[in-house]
């Protein structure tokens, strides 16, 4: 099948673009949206993330500082940078690139962002929201997905989507945004006994494993839209997900590749959670 891919790059750029015309909108109101973009050390992966986040909002109009510090950096003097940036009135949104260091503790950091400026709806009070369907910062990569579904005209209603893995950022609001679009949903994580039975049963089959290529046409039933939300670099320094690609796309109805799947559509929906966060400011 060579139709049944999901460009999550075209479909960004379609997000991006209507993006662009509500940061005109509020730049015409005279408000400039910002997004302060927090590096802590120099792991090579989230600097490219980091630009690639920079480089979007210049190109959306927005105005963006990136904030870069030391590795060794303590945990207070992060929490003094994100208390001055939670004070700063041209900042509308706040990111803190994860992975953090092991002496900071990720939990109390995101807790110390202003719920108002939550882009990357990480914050117990932006996921509270999100887990009782009222409107919040959704997280940025479960968001994607769900853009991507509605762009790819995949019907959700009734449809049982299976989410393997339970992380706080991926697998736990993902399931909870199919549930609210009535899907059938099924967790799946490390600890569950016979996966296949699990996931041959899905229509909609998100992938979050963080294991390299794992799941391969066995584990999936004919016609399944899959979604994969894994990014690993192989030994030949190539990008590959968490779904054997080759082995997947002759059983799946629609699939996302790695790269130009789930991962543009991030930083898209980090774009429309920043000019969100900017709007809310004009019912101020
Ligand atoms: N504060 C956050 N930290 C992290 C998040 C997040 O949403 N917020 N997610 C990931 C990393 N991430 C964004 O930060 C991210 C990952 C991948 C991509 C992406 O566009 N990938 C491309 C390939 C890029 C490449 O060449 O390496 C693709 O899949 O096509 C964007 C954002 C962890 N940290």
């Amino acid at each position: 099948m060579a139709d049944n891919l999901i460009n999550g790059k075209e479909i960004a750029g379609k997000v991006t673009e209507k993006v662009k015309e509500r940061v005109d909108n509020l730049k015409a109101k005279g408000i400039t949206p910002g997004l302060a973009v927090v590096l802590v050390g120099s792991d090579p992966a989230s600097q490219t993330y980091v630009n690639s986040k920079t480089r979007t909002c210049e190109r959306l109009g927005m105005y963006s500082v990136m904030i870069e510090l030391e590795e060794t950096i303590s945990e207070e003097e992060l929490l003094n940078s994100v208390e001055k940036l939670n004070q700063d009135e041209k900042i509308h949104g706040i990111l803190i690139q994860l992975p953090l260091p092991k002496q900071i503790n990720e939990d109390r950091v995101i807790a110390a962002i202003s719920p108002l400026k939550d882009v990357d709806g990480f914050h117990p009070v932006s996921v509270g929201k999100m887990m009782i369907g009222q409107p919040t910062f959704l997280s940025c990569t479960p968001f994607g997905v769900m853009k991507l579904l509605e762009y790819s005209d995949v019907e959700i209603e009734g449809k049982h989507a299976v989410v393997i893995g339970r992380s706080n950022i991926v697998g736990k609001p993902m399931g909870q945004l199919l549930l609210q679009k009535n899907a059938t949903v099924t967790y799946c994580h490390s600890k569950t006994k016979n996966l296949h039975n699990h996931t041959k049963q899905a229509d909609i089959l998100i992938v979050a494993t963080g294991q390299p290529k794992m799941i391969d046409s066995s584990y999936l039933k004919e016609g399944v839209v899959v979604i994969d939300v894994g990014i690993h670099r192989n030994e030949d320094n190539k990008l590959c997900g968490d779904v054997d690609f080759a082995s997947a796309k002759e059983v799946a109805s629609k699939i996302t590749p790695v790269p130009g799947g789930v991962g543009p559509m991030t930083i898209a929906m980090l774009m429309e959670n920043t000019c969100l966060a900017a709007e809310n400011t004009l019912d101020k």
